[in-house]
């Protein structure tokens, strides 16, 4: 019976446990360059079986907060060497999380002021973060986008596969892709979002071509055994929703299926909050995955305790479990885990944006005993 502190080899990657730091956007990148304080962050949190980077953009038009990573510049390509120097010097693992935010984003962020890019003309009530003059953060709302002619979908395909293809360059082991949450995929994967007439809009075939159009660039690039994908079938998130998302996302896993993947990341129900919202059957989705001929380790999140993640991994319902907010707050905790020790209180004040405060100086117990 497997254990979540076992190591396990998903796909090209070997980890030390399945315990696995969840995606965190920090807000701590100015002009989009990893800088010292994000390598201290990461290599703080290396005994993770697997960091996930919070989201990094694949280009200037998939960035849609102010201060996020990207992985589009010579500078944060050093910028990210940095942290995974450091993280693989602790013995870490640590792959990126791809992601292009199609309408998640504002004007003043775009490529000379322009609207976001999306599926389709409709703008999310949703809000995005930007910085102030003064330097301080504020949450504005996201500016309506415009339609992607499909003649551009091709050369949002390449950004993929040459950020892929940067990332393994600058020293990850593998990335993640970023088809969750509302964000560019997703938009052309949900009927909320996608109101195309073309071949990449109506049919669960036409709004997932463009997911698999990514996974091909990708995985041909770089190799599927360094491939994940993140998905949240039924999150509300970013103004997202599907008229069917039993299909829609059997469809999407089946076809994951023939790839051979490293992972499938799934967020339980409503990111962030209800695990339960929207009664999807998780279960059978991965049933139908396997019953496809998928072999990728399957990864779960949101809101999972030390108890349901020790349960979800001896019972098989899953191989990994990615924890979000205690790792914000608990740089090592697999040992507390392991170790049933108490966790740090999360400083809510200091989730975006700042410096060292809430980010950095959250201590581990080797500390704390010193103290
Ligand atoms: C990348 C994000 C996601 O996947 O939800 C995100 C972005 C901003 C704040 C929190 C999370």
């Amino acid at each position: 019976m497997p254990s979540l502190f076992d190591p396990i080899t998903i796909g090209d990657i070997t980890l030390s446990s399945r315990v696995v730091m969840a995606p965190l956007t920090r807000n701590r990148s100015p002009k989009a360059v990893p800088n010292t304080l994000n390598v201290t962050y990461y290599e703080q949190r290396a005994t993770a079986g697997l960091i996930i980077t919070e989201a990094t953009a694949i280009t200037h038009q998939g960035q849609g907060y102010a201060d996020v990573p990207g992985l589009y510049t010579p500078e944060a390509l050093d910028g990210w060497r940095k942290v995974t120097e450091a993280v693989h010097k602790q013995g870490g693992k640590i792959v990126v999380q791809m992601w292009h935010v199609g309408r998640i984003s504002h004007t003043s962020l775009q490529p000379d002021g322009g609207k976001p890019v999306a599926p389709s003309a409709i703008a999310a009530k949703s809000k995005t973060y930007l910085i102030n003059e003064d330097g301080t953060g504020t949450f504005a709302e996201t500016s309506e986008p415009r339609a992607l002619e499909a003649s551009e979908i091709p050369g949002i395909v390449e950004d993929y596969r040459k950020a892929a293809r940067a990332a393994i360059d600058a020293g990850f082991d593998g990335v993640e892709i970023h088809a969750a949450n509302g964000y560019l995929i997703d938009q052309f994967l949900r009927s909320s979002a996608n109101k195309r007439e073309d071949n990449y809009g109506g049919s669960v075939e036409n709004r997932a071509r463009f997911l698999f159009e990514v996974v091909d660039a990708i995985t041909q690039e770089i190799g599927a055994g360094r491939t994940g994908i993140r998905i949240s079938p039924v999150t509300p998130a970013n103004d997202v929703s599907d008229d069917d998302p039993k299909p829609l996302f059997t469809y999407v896993v089946e076809g994951l299926a023939r790839y051979g993947l490293s992972y499938i990341h799934v967020i339980e129900g409503a990111t962030g909050g209800d695990r339960a919202f929207a009664g999807f059957d998780y279960d059978a989705l991965r049933k139908a995955y396997e019953a496809a001929g998928g072999n990728a380790a399957w990864m779960v999140n949101n809101g999972y305790d030390r108890q349901m993640a020790l349960d979800a991994v001896e019972s098989g319902k899953a191989d990994l479990v990615a924890f979000g907010k205690p790792f914000i707050a608990n740089p090592d905790l697999v040992r507390r885990l392991k170790e049933n020790a108490p966790l740090n209180a999360l400083d809510q004040e200091n989730m975006y944006g700042g410096g060292a405060k809430g980010y950095t100086d959250y201590p581990s117990l080797t500390q704390e005993a010193a103290e």
